[in-house]
């Protein structure tokens, strides 16, 4: 049975710079992410432009998030992708995790699981998993010169028509919610770019060809039942995001939580439960700032919370980077790609 000193649960900004800091105040770590991938909700906007991290000049998200991995696993911690925690107990002084697959056992738990298990809501004719169909703007130029169809919800997926117009040969939104309203500045921008919109529409049938793309649409007006079908080469879906908090909901821990889904804690990153600590957006406490800074704050708060409790005599803080020893043999290196 192997023990860590601190297993973090979630690997977005708040779990992956706590990841970096704990390997700074030297104690054995491992980072569990329910996704295949690590980047948190950044995943879900890697096309937008960032401006407020501190220091960060503005950056591509998908950039922000390749950084924030790369800092996360300096000193090498133990990594399992994929890796859905859904229960924590504690048994005399040890946190059990577990996960469909596997136990984890630690003397510190971090929870770091900011809005859930983010999940895109598909649409039933798209059940498969099918090689032409994105959840989000990963990279604009795999739309370059495509036929592109979005379907969508709210005012997203109109800007998301409005991005793309420019370098996809053509854009059509299609869009059920009879509601659906477009603010007349939008609107003058999507006829600009000539984008198609079929409101009040679903897509009803999709043929797909022998390399699993979509490669026509089937579109049906819900009050008219007029049809339409569209020829495609990519196909993007914006309808919103499941959020899943079984974790939570499941633990019989007692957890303080307020309204509802978030955990009652501290700015160091202490809950009700001893040895237990939460960080990044799943926390509330009255200094919480629901942003990516706020996570790297709470994160380094809560390492150095976390290190006490292990060992109450350690340091209240880590040195700093720059007086650090930890890097002192990784410094010229490091010089030398920089300069
Ligand atoms: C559209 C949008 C735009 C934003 N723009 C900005 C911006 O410009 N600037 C800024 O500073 N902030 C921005 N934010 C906020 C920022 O993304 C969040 O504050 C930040 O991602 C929170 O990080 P986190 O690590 O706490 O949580 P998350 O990023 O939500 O990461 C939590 C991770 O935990 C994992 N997880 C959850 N449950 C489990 C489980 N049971 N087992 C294993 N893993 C689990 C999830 O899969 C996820 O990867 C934006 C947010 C959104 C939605």
């Amino acid at each position: 049975m192997e023990v860590f000193d601190v297993t973090i649960i979630g690997g977005g900004p708040a779990g992956l710079y706590a990841a970096f800091y704990s390997g700074l105040r030297e104690m054995k770590v491992k980072v569990i992410e329910a996704q295949p991938y690590f980047g948190g909700k950044i995943q879900l906007y890697p096309d937008k432009v960032i401006w407020d991290v501190g220091g960060q000049p503005p950056t591509l998200a998908c950039k922000l998030i390749d950084q924030i991995i790369r800092q996360g696993l300096t000193f090498n911690p133990s990594i399992c992708l994929n890796e859905k925690i859904t229960s924590i107990e504690k048994q005399d002084d040890l946190f059990i995790a577990r996960s469909e697959n596997q136990i984890h056992y630690s003397k510190t738990i971090i929870l770091a699981i900011g809005g859930g298990i983010f999940s895109p809501q598909r649409l039933t004719v798209f059940e498969n998993h099918l090689e032409n169909i994105h959840y989000t703007i990963k990279s604009p130029s795999l739309y370059k010169n495509k036929r592109l169809v979005i379907s969508g919800k709210g005012a997203s997926a109109f800007d998301w028509a409005n991005a793309l117009a420019e370098i996809a040969e053509k854009v059509t939104v299609v869009v059920s919610d009879e509601k659906e309203k477009i603010t007349p500045d939008v609107q003058k921008r999507l006829a600009e770019n000539n984008v198609q919109i079929l409101l009040q529409t679903s897509i009803v049938q999709a043929e797909v060809d022998d390399e699993e793309r979509i490669i026509s649409l089937m579109c049906e007006n819900i009050n008219t039942n007029e049809r339409k079908q569209i020829f495609v080469d990519e196909v993007l879906i914006n309808l919103g995001y499941d959020r899943d908090f079984t974790l939570l909901r499941n633990c019989d821990l007692p957890i303080q939580t307020v309204e509802n889904s978030y955990i009652d804690g501290q700015p160091n990153g202490t809950t009700s439960v001893p040895g237990l600590f939460a960080i990044g957006d799943i926390i509330k406490h009255n200094a919480k700032l629901n942003m990516i800074s706020g996570a790297f704050i709470d994160a380094a708060n809560t390492v150095n919370k976390v290190k006490q409790y292990i060992d109450p005599k350690a340091s209240k803080t880590a040195m700093v980077s720059t007086h650090n020893k930890m890097f002192k043999n990784r410094n010229d290196e490091i010089r030398k790609t920089i300069r």
